[in-house]
C-alpha cells in the first residue's frame, strides 16, 4: 500500500461493509457485524477526513466532512448522495487531481494504472474515434487490436467518425473505450450516465457491465442513481448532504447474473427504506 497526502493518521473509520440487512449508519458511520468470511483485500482504502475550498468571494467551503470507505479488488462500488454534497470533488482526490485534504488515499497496486471517464467526455475534436482511444495507450501498445474492445462497446462501425459526429451516448462509449483501453488498476466514473435518454443510458450500462466482467478492474462509480448503483454495484456508498459524510454502506452480494426485474425493484424498495430520500 502507498500513502498518499497523508495528513492525519490512517483511520480507524475505513468502512469494511454492513451488508443488505444492516441498519444505515449514523453520520459518522457505525461498526460493521462481523464477516462470517474474511473479506477481499481493499484495492482501495479512502479516508477524507476534511476538503475545504476558498470560494472566488473568499467564503470557506467545508466540502467533505469525512468520508471513509474500501473498495475490494475488482469490485464495482457506488457513490450515492445528494447534488452537491462533494462527490466529484471526492473522485478527483482518490483521482489525485486534489491533493489538498487531509486524509489518506491508498491503493494496493500503487503503480496501476487509474482512468476516468466525465460527464462530459473529453474527446480530441481534430481526431477520429480509433485515434481518440489508441493515443490514451502507451508507445509499446499503441499498434494493439483494438477490434474486440470496439465490438463489445458497438463502435466498430464508427471508428473513422470524428466526436463532432457522435450523439453524447455515442462519445461517452468511445471515453468508455478510451479509459478500459489502458488496462487500468482503477476505473473512476463520474456520472457516465446523466443527461441520456434511459434507453441510451440502459445500453451503456449493460456496455460497462461487458467490458468490465472482460477486463476486471476495481470501479468506483459517482452517481445520483439509486437504481443505477443496485444495477452495477457490488457496495454502495452513501453520502450526506454537504459538507459529505458518510451515512452508510449497502453491500449487494447477489450475483449480476441473478439481477433480474423483479430483484432490482425489490433491492431498491428496500435500501430506499433503508435511506430515506435517496429514491
Ligand atoms: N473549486 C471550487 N471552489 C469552491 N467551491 C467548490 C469548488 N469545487 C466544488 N466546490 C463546492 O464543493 C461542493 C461539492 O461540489 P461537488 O462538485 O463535489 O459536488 P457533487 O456532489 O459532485 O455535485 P453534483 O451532484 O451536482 O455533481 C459544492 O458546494 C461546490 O460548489
Amino acid at each position: 500500500m502507498t500513502d498518499f497526502s497523508a495528513t492525519v493518521p490512517p483511520s480507524s473509520a475505513a468502512t469494511t461493509g454492513t451488508g443488505p440487512n444492516a441498519d444505515p449508519l449514523s453520520e459518522r458511520g457505525s461498526a460493521p457485524p462481523m464477516p462470517s468470511s474474511p473479506a477481499p483485500p481493499a484495492s482501495l482504502d479512502v479516508h477524507i477526513a476534511e476538503k475545504r475550498f476558498v470560494s472566488a468571494d473568499g467564503t470557506d467551503v467545508l466540502a467533505i466532512a469525512d468520508l471513509a470507505f474500501t473498495a475490494a479488488a475488482g469490485s464495482f462500488t457506488a457513490l450515492i448522495g445528494p447534488s452537491g454534497c462533494g462527490k466529484t470533488t471526492a473522485l478527483r482526490i482518490i483521482l489525485g487531481l486534489d491533493s489538498d485534504f487531509s486524509g489518506h488515499i491508498r491503493r494496493a497496486d500503487p503503480e496501476g494504472r487509474i482512468a476516468a471517464v466525465f460527464q462530459e467526455p473529453r474527446l480530441l475534436p481534430w481526431r477520429d474515434v480509433e485515434t481518440n482511444v489508441r493515443l490514451a495507450l502507451p508507445p509499446e501498445r499503441r499498434a494493439d487490436d483494438l477490434g474486440p474492445l470496439f465490438e463489445t462497446l458497438g463502435l466498430a462501425d464508427m471508428t473513422r467518425r470524428f466526436p463532432g459526429e457522435l450523439s453524447l451516448g455515442l462519445a461517452r462509449r468511445v471515453a468508455l473505450a478510451r479509459a478500459v483501453a489502458i488496462r487500468p488498476a482503477l476505473l473512476l466514473l463520474d456520472e457516465p450516465f446523466v443527461s441520456l435518454d434511459e434507453e441510451t443510458a440502459a445500453r451503456l450500462r449493460a456496455l460497462l457491465l461487458d467490458v468490465w466482467s472482460a477486463r476486471p478492474t476495481t470501479a468506483v462509480m459517482v452517481t445520483h442513481n439509486l437504481r443505477e448503483a443496485v444495477e452495477l454495484a457490488d457496495r454502495i456508498v452513501f453520502l450526506t448532504e454537504r459538507p459529505a459524510r458518510l451515512r452508510g454502506v449497502y453491500d449487494l452480494p447477489t450475483p449480476r447474473a441473478e439481477r433480474d426485474a423483479f430483484w432490482q425493484e425489490r433491492t431498491v424498495a428496500e435500501v430506499g427504506a433503508l435511506y430515506p430520500g435517496v429514491i
